[in-house]
């Protein structure tokens, strides 16, 4: 099916990468031949019915105006805040007050997602007028840890677990709306909010899991690095 309503793209990028234990902000990592998040900028950028990718940086960001996709005519950037929520919420913001009616949010430290699957999320919001993220049913026996223990206090019930990743689709004004109403006055948002799903699902709007391919990780933790490099490596060209 064609996709014949455009979607906008907010990228938070504004985060230190502390579990990373690197000299720079992760986003900024060499991952072959550029960094990190050229790689998952360059993922939005060339489908046809994305518009404009927002890249929300940090306030005191130094390195972002030095990447040569720093120009391209679909990026605008907005400053970030606190938390993720908080820059995803200031990208929302932007794209809420000029009207535009869905949105695709994307962790700019996932460089690895696959381009149909992006297209096919796209397809199935569009279709179903309805919110969707890529996701994938977990593999592994799924254990919860006693509080302050790591004695195993039970198994989680396995079916019906899924991974959340990133694209997470919506119609701007839910997601706004859905957002705003979990961050104080004084800006601190529920840290519960942990993706955009969390807070549409507090909201009461209707999220769908879409499966999307498991090479779609988070470069979160050192090794993850080399990971990455594998899977990009290994991409459909
Ligand atoms: N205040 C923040 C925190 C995170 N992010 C972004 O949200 C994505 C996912 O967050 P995470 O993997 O937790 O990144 P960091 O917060 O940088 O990692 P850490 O928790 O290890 O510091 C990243 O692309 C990160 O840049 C953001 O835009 N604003
Ligand atoms: C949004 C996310 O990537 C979905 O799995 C995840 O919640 C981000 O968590 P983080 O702790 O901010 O990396």
């Amino acid at each position: 099916m064609v996709i014949d309503h455009m979607f906008s793209v907010v990228i938070p990028a504004s985060g230190i990468g502390k579990r990373m234990q690197a000299e720079i902000p992760k986003q900024y990592l060499p991952l072959l031949d550029k960094s990190v998040l050229e790689h998952t900028i360059g993922c939005f950028t060339d489908l046809p019915f994305v518009d404009e990718v927002v890249v929300v940086i940090a306030q005191h960001d130094e390195m972002f105006n030095t990447l040569k996709i720093a120009n391209h005519p679909k990026i605008h950037k907005v400053i970030g805040g606190k938390e993720r929520a908080n820059s995803v919420f200031n990208g929302i913001k932007y794209l809420y007050e000029k009207g535009t009616q869905w949105v695709m949010v994307h962790d700019a430290a996932r460089p690895c997602v696959e381009q149909d699957d992006i297209v096919n999320l796209a397809q199935h919001c569009f279709t179903n007028k309805q919110a969707g993220i890529l996701g994938s049913p977990v593999r592994d026996t799924m254990k919860r840890a006693g509080s302050n223990s790591n004695l195993i206090e039970h198994t989680e019930e396995r079916n019906g677990l899924w991974h959340a990743f990133t694209p997470q689709c919506s119609n701007v004004s839910q997601l706004f709306q859905a957002l705003n109403s979990q961050i104080s006055t004084q800006g601190d948002i529920n840290p519960r909010v942990t993706d955009e799903a969390s807070a549409l699902e507090m909201a009461g709007f209707p999220v769908a899991l879409v499966n999307g391919s498991a090479k779609n990780i988070k470069i979160t933790q050192p090794e993850d690095l080399a990971l990455a490099e594998y899977y990009i490596k290994s991409k459909k060209q």
